[in-house]
């Protein structure tokens, strides 16, 4: 079994246990779900964005445990003072050390739009999402059918929450429908872990001139901004190249600093 078909047969059993243990109509009366979600497409599109999304990444199957001492509000903060036009946070548990309230301690401590990285495969967990206070949610194509994604996009859409279509290749652009306001191109091929940058280029060129889309993993360098930028990109979703360093918010500072003298 490869470790995507792990997590999500993982996910399955974890989202119905989820759902006897914090029913709907609990998820419904928290105080964020009655919150307007920001807009992630207008924070990456918006004059003078860094376009930058810091990702707040406790572990990762690939890599193991990348930082087991940051605590997510500093680092929350700091991302956000860095100049990262929007967050995002991992909240699976078991294979990347993330959780809901990471999120929800990240949604008080910040006024950028938050991702909610997870594996989404129910509606229940676009209800969670809303609840925890998130303002986007991450479709991944490779762990859906066509006819899935749309329904969840359709579907967190009618909650307010945007939707980040992630895709790995040519077959999987297929996925991408009207309710998608950003296409993510995945660098990681998450079955065998392999990443190439050049896959951003590659796809990103297939993409319609009107989709607002990002790169995702696997970005180390300033300099691959400025290409990612000449080629159309309007956002750079970066996990481990700051949560590796002891202080993952000054990584991020330096990075944009970096990046704005180029
Ligand atoms: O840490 P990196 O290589 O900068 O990657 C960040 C992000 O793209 C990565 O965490 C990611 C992309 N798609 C995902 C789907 C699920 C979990 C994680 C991911």
């Amino acid at each position: 079994m490869s470790i995507l078909d792990k997590i999500v047969s993982r996910k399955k059993e974890e989202v119905e246990a989820n759902k006897k243990s914090l029913p709907v109509s609990r998820l419904e009366s928290t105080s964020h779900f009655k919150r307007s979600p920001l807009s992630f497409k207008k924070a990456l599109t918006r004059r003078g964005a860094s376009g930058i999304i810091a990702e707040f990444k406790r572990r990762s199957p690939s890599k193991g445990l990348l930082n087991g001492h940051a605590d997510v509000i500093a680092t929350a903060s700091a991302y956000e003072l860095a100049g990262a036009s929007a967050l995002s946070v991992l909240t699976d548990v078991d294979f990347f050390g993330g959780s809901n309230e990471n999120l929800e301690k990240a949604r008080a401590a910040v006024t950028i739009p938050i991702l909610r990285k997870d594996f989404i495969i129910d509606e229940y967990q676009l209800l969670e999402a809303k609840a925890i206070g998130a303002d986007v949610i991450l479709l991944i194509a490779a762990i859906l059918s066509v006819h899935e994604t749309e329904k969840l996009a359709r579907f967190a859409r009618s909650l307010g929450l945007e939707v980040l279509l992630e895709v790995h290749n040519e077959q999987e652009l297929g996925h991408i429908n009207h309710f998608v306001d950003v296409v993510g191109i995945n660098n990681r091929n998450l079955n065998d872990f392999s990443t190439d940058v050049q896959t951003s280029f590659r796809l990103g060129e297939l993409l319609p001139a009107s989709a607002v889309k990002i790169s995702e993993s696997a970005i180390s360098q300033p300099a691959v901004i400025v290409q990612l930028k000449e080629a159309g990109f309007r956002g750079f979703l970066i996990g481990e190249t700051f949560m590796k360093e002891a202080d993952p918010g000054k990584a991020c500072e330096e990075f944009i600093k970096a990046v704005n003298t180029l």
